[in-house]
Parts: structure tokens; sequence; C-alpha cells
């Protein structure tokens, strides 16, 4: 498979490794000063850029009939006209705001835990992440989806806030900043009595970096739509 790097930072050059170990071609690596470059060179395109590139990556691969999978977090506000474009397109579109298998596990885990906990209301959400200091946006990607499955899951809430929340109804998202932390999200139910939390800690980035060459793959073969880590791994 012949793959494009859109963004190669931390993520492009840990995904390159992988991708070539797995047998596949780097046809184009792309990074901030590249502008002039031919996307129809790739079968199939992963961005992990910066915040404010991803969807102009992911318009320009769409555009273009280039299957695209962006890991690339806190460009959201756009997602909805990505997906619109990736219908109008008949293209191929995969977000996740984390692409370990790990977090995939623990994203189901967190929303089984939410509805268990709905019925009491004697326990209170409380959302940690804590990322390296390089990192752009906070919260992270993963702690707004994991916050999203608690909203889905669990009627006691129905919004995040970063820091405090300022209801009842909020769950707050406390995000931290210290040395090369590759990403660390935990979730905790207290009551006067007892707590329960429940943590995934990533050790390095290869996990994330093997799950977007293993959604490339899948993406890669034949498919048209808007998919899911979900789709991917089964789940
Ligand atoms: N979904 C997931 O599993 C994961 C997501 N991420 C996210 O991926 C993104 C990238 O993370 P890192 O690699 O750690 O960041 P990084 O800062 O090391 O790399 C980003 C690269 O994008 C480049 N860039 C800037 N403008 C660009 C453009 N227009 N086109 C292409 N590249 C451009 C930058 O120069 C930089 O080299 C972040 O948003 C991060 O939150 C990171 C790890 C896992
Ligand atoms: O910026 C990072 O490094 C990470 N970003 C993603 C996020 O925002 O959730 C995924 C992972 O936690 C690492």
């Amino acid at each position: 498979m012949k793959i494009a790097l859109l963004g190669y930072g931390r993520m492009g050059q840990t995904i390159e490794k992988i991708a070539i170990s797995r047998g596949h071609d780097v046809v184009l690596k792309i990074d901030k000063d590249d502008t002039d470059y031919d996307i129809t060179v790739a079968d199939v395109a992963i961005d992990f850029s910066l915040p404010s590139a991803a969807y102009g990556n992911i318009t320009n691969c769409l555009n273009n009939g280039v299957p695209v999978v962006s890991g690339t977090t806190g460009w959201l506000e756009k997602y909805d006209d990505a997906i619109a474009l990736c219908k109008e397109k008949n293209g191929a579109f995969i977000y996740a705001s984390n692409f370990s298998l790990g977090v995939n596990i623990f994203f189901e885990l967190n929303k089984v835990l939410a509805k268990m906990m709905g019925n009491l209301k004697e326990y209170n959400v409380t959302m940690e992440e804590i990322h390296h200091t390089k990192k752009l946006d906070a919260p992270s990607g993963t702690a707004i989806t994991l916050a999203e499955g608690v909203i889905e899951n669990n009627s006691n809430y129905n919004a995040w806030e970063l820091d405090t929340a300022n209801s009842e109804t909020s769950i707050p998202i406390v995000a931290k900043r210290i040395g090369d932390v590759p990403g660390t999200h935990s979730i905790n139910y207290a009551s006067e009595v007892d707590s329960i939390n429940i943590e995934h800690v990533a050790h390095n980035r290869q996990g994330f970096a093997l799950g977007a060459v293993v959604a490339a793959e899948w993406l890669s073969k034949d498919k048209t739509g808007v998919f899911s880590m979900k789709d991917v791994l089964g789940l």
C-alpha cells in the first residue's frame, strides 16, 4: 500500500516505521512547509498534523478521491463539514481521537461503567488526562470521547468542562501537562464512602501508530463512507 503521511512530527515518524515494518511504501511525507504535492500518488493518507491543519489536509484527500485516516485532535468544530464532504464525494474517512487498541477497549469499559453508575446518585464523576508539555489542545480528544461516552450512557450528566464543573450535571476534566507523558486517562466515581477508578496508561506512541496503520489498511480496501475505530476493530 502506498501511504501519504500528512504531518511528520512525533506521530508521523512513529507511523512511518510501523508502516514500513508491515510492508508498505511511504510515498509522501508532508509537513508544514510542503504545499505543492500530488496526493493522488497515495492509496491512502494518514493525517497526524495540527488542529489548524487537519481539516485542510482531510478535504484535500477527499476532493482528490484518496481515503483518509485522521488522528489529529482539536479540530472537531469542522467534523460535520468533513462528513458532509466525504458523503458528497463518495469518499472514505476515519477519524479517531485515539487509535490504540487498549484505549478503544477502555472506551467500551467506560460506557459500561457509566451505565452501571446511572442509578447511583451518591457518586460524582471526574476525569483526568495527562500528556506531554508539547500538546497544543486541552482537554485531549480522548478525554472528550470518554466524557461523551459517560453523557450518552448516564442521564446524570449532560456536558463536560475543562478543570472545574459549574453544575452538578457537568463532568470536570482536569488536563495536566508533564514532561514527555504519551497519554494517561482516568475516570473516577467518588462517594463519601469509597471511589471507583479506571485508568488507561500509554507507555509510548506505538499503540496509536499501529492502530492508525491498521485503520489505513482496512479503509483502503474498497470502503466508502465515514467510519470509526469500532468498525475497524469489530468492537
Ligand atoms: N488519535 C490518536 O491516536 C493520536 C492523536 N494524536 C494527535 O495527533 C496530532 C499530532 O501529534 P504529534 O505527532 O505528537 O504532533 P507533532 O507536533 O509532533 O507533529 C505535528 C506535525 O505536523 C506538522 N504540520 C504543521 N502544519 C502542517 C500541515 N499543513 N500539513 C502537514 N503537517 C503539518 C508540524 O510541523 C509537525 O511536524 C495532535 O493533534 C495529537 O493530539 C497524537 C497521538 C495519538
Ligand atoms: O497529543 C497527544 O500526544 C495525544 N493526543 C490524543 C488525544 O488528544 O487524545 C491521543 C493520545 O492521548 C496522545
